[in-house]
């Protein structure tokens, strides 16, 4: 592969990787969103803001995907989501 065959993949797949944190992105913030309206929720209704066995689960659920960095991925997603109430 030429430097310059090499350079313009490189560019192609970068263009391909920031379009998919875009979306992943709003992913995220749509995730935030919803996590809000589940916690406002069961506020209003004289729960707690935490649902631990449902965080297990997710947690649980990024794991088996992902392996052991899963674990740590859905747990900065449940910091995101939660607290915003
Ligand atoms: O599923 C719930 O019960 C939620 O409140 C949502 C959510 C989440 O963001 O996934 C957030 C806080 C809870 O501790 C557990 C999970």
């Amino acid at each position: 592969m030429t430097t310059t065959t090499a350079e313009a993949t490189i560019a192609d797949a970068r263009e391909r990787i920031d379009a998919l944190d875009d979306r992943i992105i709003g992913l995220i913030q749509e995730r935030m969103a919803v996590s809000t309206v589940v916690q406002e929720t069961r506020i209003a209704s004289g729960g707690r803001r935490v649902n631990l066995s449902r965080e297990m689960e997710i947690l649980g659920r990024y794991r088996d995907a992902l392996g052991k960095p899963g674990t740590g991925l859905a747990m900065t997603l449940l910091e995101l989501c939660r607290g915003r109430i």
